[in-house]
């Protein structure tokens, strides 16, 4: 089976009022689908949706059995009380991950995304890509079999884009799957292997690349293009 399949009839925040229908799909071990559309289009709903967190939402989301998922949400959460180290002690005691194994984890990943020496501090009080940071390794410590990540580079800097872009390239390798909503087309265009276009609350194309081109019936055309004829109605093929 695969990781997760998504057979959304319709999905919103208040009864009778859906804000997305019909959305489809599934994702596969390795897999990196871009979840792409303009503000307002639904990707974060869609996310809520498969999470469990609408109330309001018929059709069906079901994740492999025995799947473990990470979500990283759009707007960096944490607890007031805890700093990023005891963050990591409660996701590896809920996750329960041996002691040793998940403390040379950790160690690894701060050396790796620069924050070793911010560990002991609460996460509130760092900058917005460290928070952005700090999220990604909480994620990552879990080794999940699924990411669900909600717009992942607002705020990254570049060796930090880059260092994220990898990680989920080596989970990819271990035969996790990664559904990422984003609006960082090219990024996008050069690491997913599928994506999803959502638009007034509905997949208006899905698959490859070329899959989408001929969907969007732009035979050489970007992910930006086909995305600005379904957003627009038009394409743009300078970008
Ligand atoms: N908590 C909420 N209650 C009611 N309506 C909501 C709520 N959150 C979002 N919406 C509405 O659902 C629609 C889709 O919003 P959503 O956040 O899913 O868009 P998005 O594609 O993630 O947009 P963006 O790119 O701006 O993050 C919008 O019209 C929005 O106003």
């Amino acid at each position: 089976m695969n990781l997760l399949n998504v057979d959304i009839a319709s999905a919103g925040y208040e009864n009778e009022k859906p804000i997305i229908t019909q959305i489809h799909f599934d994702l596969r071990e390795g897999e990196l689908i871009g979840l792409i559309g303009p503000n307002g289009a639904g990707k974060s709903t869609t996310i809520k949706a498969i999470l469990g967190l609408l109330e309001h939402k018929k059709g069906l989301v079901e994740f492999k059995e025995g799947v473990k998922y990470s979500y990283i949400p759009e707007r960096p959460v944490f607890y007031d009380e805890l700093t990023l180290w005891e963050h990591l002690d409660f996701a590896a005691a809920v996750e329960r991950i041996p002691d040793k194994e998940y403390k040379s984890r950790a160690a690894s990943l701060l050396e790796q995304y620069k924050l070793a020496e911010h560990a002991h501090k609460f996460p509130g009080t760092y900058s917005k890509g460290m928070q952005q940071k700090a999220m990604l390794i909480l994620a990552m410590i879990a080794k999940p079999d699924v990411y669900i990540i909600d717009e992942p580079f607002i705020g990254l800097d570049p060796n930090a884009m880059k260092l994220f872009l990898e990680s989920i390239e080596k989970e990819r390798r271990r035969g996790a799957g990664v559904l990422m909503s984003t609006h960082v087309l090219d990024t996008a265009e050069k690491v997913c292997s599928r994506f999803l276009i959502v638009h007034e609350g509905q997949l208006k194309a899905s698959g490859t690349l070329s899959e989408i081109r001929q969907q969007c019936n732009l035979p050489a055309g970007s992910l930006y293009a086909c995305f600005h004829q379904i957003a627009e109605g038009s394409s743009n093929e300078e970008h």
